[in-house]
């Protein structure tokens, strides 16, 4: 089953078109990381991906549910952060959760059994009877994210979860999300695109309205990312070149004495086979080192500024 389907997607907000055909599909567990720049349509995508905001035109499915006419199966199966998480800051973490519990209508029991466990996955159990209001933006960003989980979601969807924390902050929420992958579908937007090469496994990056990528991380760093390989040798073999340039996996040679740079975009097979050859042409290496493309990089190629 698809957990998001977007096919043909627009929104307009009076004249201003925010969404123009919007495709994309997401299926199965992980991370999605869903990358704009400011203003590019992510929390209007997220909104209308939760029932929030309406489509102008359009078909866009969730959890296997239409949005315009199951939008209650959906929020049974759905759990969302907003970008800033609104609490009553004079009750405590477990008395929110209470109460949040209650509006899914769970039984004490199953609450009070649920909220040891999320307050806990969630980092917030010490405090679990300290006041919201005294909570860092880690804290209650982790709450947002436990109070998210509370209807044991299929998906959670997450807009920009981390952008307004401190690196600290960002390091727990980050892990947290990482840990959370395994069992659910998690669609994260964002513009710090560190944030992303961390934890998401597929990328839809949208531009101006529009979707220009959707891919998995791998499929994306392998199209578009270029790793290379220094390396130093002892004694300097030309002959090396030779054999090297009938690799299939080198795209490219630079020499410069002794010095090596191998430009591959078969990373992996780069790095194994180069080693090996080294060892079989009994050659002494000096020096041994790794650069690449970054993700940034890619975005900036794809987006085209
Ligand atoms: N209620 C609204 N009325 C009019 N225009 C809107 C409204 N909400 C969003 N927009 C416009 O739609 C476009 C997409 O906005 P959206 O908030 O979805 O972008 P975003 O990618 O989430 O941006 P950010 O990273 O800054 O939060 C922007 O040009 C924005 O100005």
């Amino acid at each position: 089953m698809k957990i998001i389907n977007c096919e043909g997607l627009s929104k307009k907000y009076k004249d201003k078109k925010a969404l123009e055909d919007i495709t994309f599909s997401i299926e199965g567990t992980g991370c999605i990381g869903f990358l704009g720049a400011n203003g590019a349509g992510k929390t209007t995508t997220m909104r209308i991906l939760t029932g929030l905001a309406a489509p102008t035109s359009g078909k866009v499915e969730v959890v296997g549910y239409d949005v315009s006419k199951d939008i209650n199966k959906i929020r049974k199966e759905l759990g969302y952060c907003p970008q800033t998480p609104k609490f009553y800051n004079y009750m405590t973490g477990q008395e929110w959760m209470n109460w949040v519990g209650s509006m899914f209508d769970l039984d004490k029991e199953t609450i009070k059994k649920r909220n040891e466990e999320l307050l806990k996955m969630c980092g917030i159990w010490e405090a679990r009877n300290r006041k919201i209001g005294g909570y860092s933006g880690g804290m209650r960003q982790r709450l947002a994210i436990a109070q998210a989980l509370i209807n044991n979601p299929k998906l959670l969807i997450l807009d920009e979860p981390v952008s307004a924390l401190d690196p600290m902050g960002r390091y727990d929420v980050l892990k947290l999300i990482g840990k959370l992958k395994n069992k659910m579908t998690i669609f994260m937007s964002t513009h710090i695109i560190d944030d992303i090469a961390r934890v998401a496994d597929k990328i839809v990056i949208i531009d101006k309205g529009s979707v220009i990528l959707s891919d998995s991380m791998n499929e994306i760093m392998k199209k578009y990312a270029k790793q290379i390989i220094e390396f130093s040798i002892e004694p300097t073999d030309k002959n090396i070149v030779k054999i090297l340039n009938n690799k299939s996996w080198v795209s490219k040679i630079d020499v410069d004495g002794s010095k090596f740079k191998i430009t591959t975009n078969q990373f992996e097979i780069a790095r194994t086979q180069l080693l090996q050859l080294i060892i079989d042409e009994k050659l002494s290496l000096i020096s041994y080192g790794v650069s690449g493309t970054s993700l940034e990089n890619v975005f900036l190629k794809v987006v085209g500024n």
